[in-house]
């Protein structure tokens, strides 16, 4: 899209299957991969920084770039701040269940893999996912959340089940599974959720500003994170995390919508995929 803020070269939209979301670490890499290697705009080899618009504010990108393709894309995030710390709430199905909530440019809770009995490898997944909407819905009516300076992203969207921090070559890194509405895992290890997961760590003590974080997916994928600074968001303390990753094209799609479609706005089912793939 073209952007609304004169700093940014282009802005873009998120679209999940519940929510436009104010913005999302996997996509700003997609994004900043088809404008480069696309040739949509100007690559400069070794390293091609640009300004992108999410929904939720201006991020910044430093593309490594070679043969004309980014091969790592490095995305400044928006500023992120632990919201509840160490708080209970009541799970259907599970029972009383201590969590955390942080906003990470989308709204996590953040559950304990452990303490839920999961080991966060792939046959998890249909268990992983029925877990996390439980958690979704429990931590909304039980902690909600409310941006301070956007009153309208006025809920949790994700829950991060995650497992403890362990310390790899030095570096603090975790394997998590993030649960999309309504029923999906995150193939990448989330962008926002590490970011959310950096600032409940920062808040705990546990990471400090200029400490690296890498996030594992459930299918083994990892992004490079890091806390940038620190700021103020009205009031609360913030952090600017960083999420270093790459993304490859694998298709190019039009979209059309014929005046005599009679769902122009699409349709909605509760998933209809079979639990058991294989
Ligand atoms: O990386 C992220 O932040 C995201 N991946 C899919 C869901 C989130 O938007």
């Amino acid at each position: 899209m073209p952007s609304k803020d004169p700093r940014a070269q282009m802005a873009w939209i998120i679209m999940e299957p519940a929510d436009t979301p104010p913005m999302s670490g996997s996509n700003s890499l997609c994004v900043a991969t088809v404008l480069l290697d696309s040739g949509i705009l100007p690559m400069t080899e070794p390293v091609t920084h640009l300004v992108l618009e999410a929904p939720g504010g201006l991020v910044e990108i430093t593309a490594q770039c070679r043969d004309g393709k980014a091969e790592k894309v490095e995305v400044r995030n928006v500023p992120s701040f632990a919201d509840k710390i160490d708080r209970w709430i009541e799970v259907e199905g599970i029972g009383s269940l201590q969590v955390d909530t942080a906003y990470g440019g989308d709204s996590f809770v953040i559950a304990d893999a452990q303490q839920l009995g999961f080991s966060l490898h792939a046959d998890e997944a249909a268990d992983l996912v029925t877990t996390g909407l439980k958690i979704t819905h429990a931590a909304n009516e039980q902690l909600g959340f409310t941006h301070p300076l956007n009153p309208e992203w006025s809920h949790i969207s994700f829950c991060q089940i995650a497992a403890p921090v362990s310390h790899e070559s030095g570096v603090a890194t975790a394997t998590n599974a993030v649960v999309i509405r309504p029923g999906k895992i995150d193939r990448s290890p989330c962008g926002t959720g590490c970011s959310a997961r950096m600032a409940v760590l920062h808040e705990k003590g546990q990471l400090k500003v200029g400490e690296r974080f890498i996030g594992r997916s459930i299918i083994g994928s990892t992004f490079d994170c890091r806390i940038e600074g620190q700021c103020d968001m009205e009031g609360r303390p913030a952090i600017i995390p960083s999420l270093a990753g790459r993304a490859w094209i694998t298709g190019t799609h039009q979209h059309l919508l014929d005046p005599s479609d009679p769902w122009p706005e699409g349709y909605q089912l509760s998933d209809t995929w079979p639990r058991d793939l294989t």
